[in-house]
């Protein structure tokens, strides 16, 4: 009932497309995806030779920006507006997708419910989503012995990406495979798969956590009365905590999907071409996530955020920051949470986090986050004038991490392995997508410096 007064308050144009059903998770995937097989074949043999853009050289020796070469169907980011999920904005999303019981955040289920199918889940179907998800939760004792086999010391994003490969052990696709199953068979093995691994993320990022930080502490079995975040945040230990927990569940939200190109979702799709199974491509897409200009700058802003508290000490003002911000740009590095490969304004991912903490007073007067907010009203002109980034504005990790600093969560480094979590959403989605779509092997031409030379002088 929640779901439909919430959409009843959405344009009409939202509610013809978007009505769910009761229906659960694979039956709606049957139900779509034979209409999204129609388009493709259509695309394909009625606009196959349609022309979409030029490549030119700086393309192709400049990391392929604004090439537009891949099919991504659950979101799609606009350089000025930013990301809209199934042409969803963050504060339609925040309107219409369920939140868990007493919470008023998005949790994870229905922001997978959405990628996924591309229709609003009801509030029944989310539960059952979390309760299969709370089923399917508990890790295999093969993972857990080679979790607690690391060496603390070990980034906590090499242990996340090695325990979701080994959880390949148990592949439904690659299993199917090996007995010969037909190409039309793929995407609901690679769902199985997707739906095991999903469960599992938290189970394998708390006992990564435990083992790293809190060693000899218990680690609270799966309650299968709670959502996917609800029970991550109980095993890292804040299940007391509502405040943290709801910033955990839009966190993981937002960070979902972020279109195609970005480096982690692009890993597992690459990967996952090969037909890789889920838990492999996603292992891929994890050490793309672990790169300091990518997920990793979550953990990068807060040392550079604190490194500047140090230094400028309880004088927060403009002339100390702008100074601070100099600094480290003449020192030839980059200013973590800045800049983006597409955005060209302001994430509204970031604007979202804001408002999370300026509808809380312990958030919006602590210390660090009047920092972050701070330092986004002066680092843009600062860049500006630098001249070299296209996008001088925040991104997301401006303050991602900032916030769980602020909440106790100390433990920097691992920082992205939440991100981790939250994008398997996304990039899961896309390898369901890719095999229902029969999407090929991911192959494109390579040129050498030479040929390039050739071509540009005929
Ligand atoms: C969830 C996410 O992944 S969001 C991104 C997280 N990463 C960060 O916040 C790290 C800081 N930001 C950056 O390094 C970049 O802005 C990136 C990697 C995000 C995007 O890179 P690009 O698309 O290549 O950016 P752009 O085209 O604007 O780069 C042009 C120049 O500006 C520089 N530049 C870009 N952003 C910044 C920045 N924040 N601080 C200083 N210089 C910057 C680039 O290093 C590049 O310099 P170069 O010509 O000497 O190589
Ligand atoms: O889109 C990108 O390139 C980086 C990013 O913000 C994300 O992946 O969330």
């Amino acid at each position: 009932m929640l779901a439909r007064a919430r959409l009843s308050r959405l344009p009409t144009s939202f509610l013809g497309r978007r009505l769910a059903s009761t229906k659960s998770l694979k039956e709606t995937l049957q139900e779509v995806i034979p209409a999204k097989q129609e388009q493709l074949k259509k695309l394909k043999t009625e606009h196959g030779q349609a022309v979409v853009g030029e490549v030119k050289v700086e393309n192709i020796i400049g990391g392929m920006r604004g090439l537009k070469a891949m099919l991504w169907d659950a979101s799609v980011l606009d350089p000025n507006e930013g990301i809209r999920f199934h042409g969803l904005s963050i504060p339609e999303c925040q309107k219409v997708l369920p939140s868990a019981p007493g919470g008023k955040e998005i949790i994870a289920e229905s922001m997978l419910w959405l990628l996924l199918t591309g229709q609003v889940p009801t509030p029944e179907q989310t539960k059952q989503l979390s309760k299969e998800l709370a089923e399917k939760g508990d890790l295999p004792a093969y993972v857990e012995k080679l979790i607690d086999s690391f060496p603390t010391t070990l980034h906590p994003m090499t242990q996340l990406g090695m325990g979701v490969a080994a959880l390949n052990h148990d592949s439904s696709f690659q299993a199917a495979y090996e007995k010969g199953m037909k190409k039309s068979e793929y995407w609901t093995h690679t769902l199985d798969d997707c739906i095991d691994l999903i469960a599992r993320l938290p189970a394998l990022a708390a006992r990564i956590y435990r083992n790293v930080y809190k060693p000899g502490t218990p680690l609270p079995a799966i309650n299968k009365d709670l959502d996917l975040v609800g029970n991550y945040s109980n095993m890292l230990g804040y299940g007391d905590n509502q405040s943290i927990t709801e910033y955990l569940r839009l966190y993981i939200a937002l960070h979902g999907d972020h279109e195609g190109g970005n480096a982690s979702a692009h890993t597992a799709h690459l990967v996952g071409s090969t037909l890789s199974d889920p838990y492999l491509s996603y292992s891929a897409a994890l050490f793309a996530l672990a790169g300091p200009l990518h997920g990793l700058a979550n953990q990068e802003v807060l040392r550079w955020q604190l490194a500047m508290q140090q230094e400028i000490g309880s004088d927060v003002s403009e002339e100390n920051i702008k100074s601070y911000l100099w600094k480290t740009l003449k020192s030839g590095q980059v200013v973590p949470g800045y800049g983006h490969g597409v955005l060209r304004n302001p994430d509204p991912r970031f604007i979202a986090l804001q408002e999370f903490c300026n509808t809380r007073p312990e958030l919006k007067n602590s210390p660090i986050i009047q920092l972050v907010n701070k330092t986004s009203e002066v680092a843009p002109d600062v860049l500006k004038e630098h001249g070299k980034t296209k996008n001088p504005y925040p991104n997301v990790d401006a303050t991602s991490g900032c916030v769980l600093y602020h909440y106790g969560f100390t433990e920097f480094k691992y920082y992205t392995v939440i991100f981790g979590v939250s994008r398997a959403l996304g990039a899961l989605t896309q390898l369901v997508w890719a095999r229902a779509l029969g999407l090929p092997l991911e192959r494109p031409k390579s040129y050498s410096m030479d040929a390039l030379e050739k071509l540009v002088k005929q």
